[in-house]
């Protein structure tokens, strides 16, 4: 019967009850074309699959690389060094501007999306550093060493992000993507880091109006 109403739509049709059955089945195909692309990831106006994976691969470096702002600031509280240091900043940028143009990134939007995860990270720092001399903390008993445990960790995150910008190239402007970010922002980075971060590391992946 379902195969009969759906091959041979014409024959039965006059008949009232034929025409339910009809509707019954149209119904129930289109259930299931929802329930599939429901499992297959695809919600309707959103990206597809593999963007969203790699969307949710680049927002946890991102993270990643956000939660090394507190051992660095631990550090610099110790140290008394300056939150900013352009030169480190500039011999990232560098390099960073090197290897997305080996790998086929625009260098200039690589330096842009680099400098906005280091000015996300030193927003992090001096709202640590605010609290930490409102509070009167005095000196941590071990601090981490800045050149030798946490600097490491963010040039392993640097070729890893590159790598991310790789796959979700040319893919900026396309249809639920700011959508997308704005929900995976909301699950990844909003339980630790606040508005102003998050706009701040997102600010250069937002496809311009
Ligand atoms: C993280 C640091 O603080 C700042 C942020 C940087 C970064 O995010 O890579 C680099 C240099 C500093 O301006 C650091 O000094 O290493």
């Amino acid at each position: 019967m379902f195969i009969r109403a759906i091959w041979f739509p014409t024959v039965p049709l006059r008949r009232p009850r034929a025409i339910l059955h009809a509707l019954q089945h149209l119904i129930a195909l289109g259930c299931c074309a929802l329930l599939l692309s429901a499992c297959a990831g695809l919600r309707p106006g959103s990206v597809d699959a593999q963007t969203q994976a790699a969307l949710r691969q680049l927002l946890e470096l991102q993270k990643q690389r956000l939660d090394v702002a507190t051992p660095v600031a631990r550090s610099k509280w110790n140290s008394g060094a300056a939150i900013d240091d352009p030169a480190r900043e500039a011999a990232i940028l560098n390099e960073v501007a090197a290897q997305a143009q080996k790998s086929g990134v625009d260098p200039q939007w690589s330096r842009r999306f680099f400098q906005d995860q280091f000015d996300a990270g030193k927003i992090v720092q001096r709202e640590l550093h605010a609290q930490w001399r409102a509070q009167g903390l005095p000196p941590f008993a071990a601090p981490p060493d800045l050149a030798r445990e946490v600097r490491p960790v963010l040039d392993k995150l640097t070729p890893a992000l590159l790598q991310s910008l790789l796959r979700l190239q040319g893919r900026w402007c396309e249809t639920g993507m700011r959508a997308e970010l704005a929900a995976l922002s909301s699950r990844i980075l909003a339980k630790d880091y606040d508005r102003a971060v998050r706009e701040r590391a997102l600010a250069s992946l937002l496809c311009p109006d």
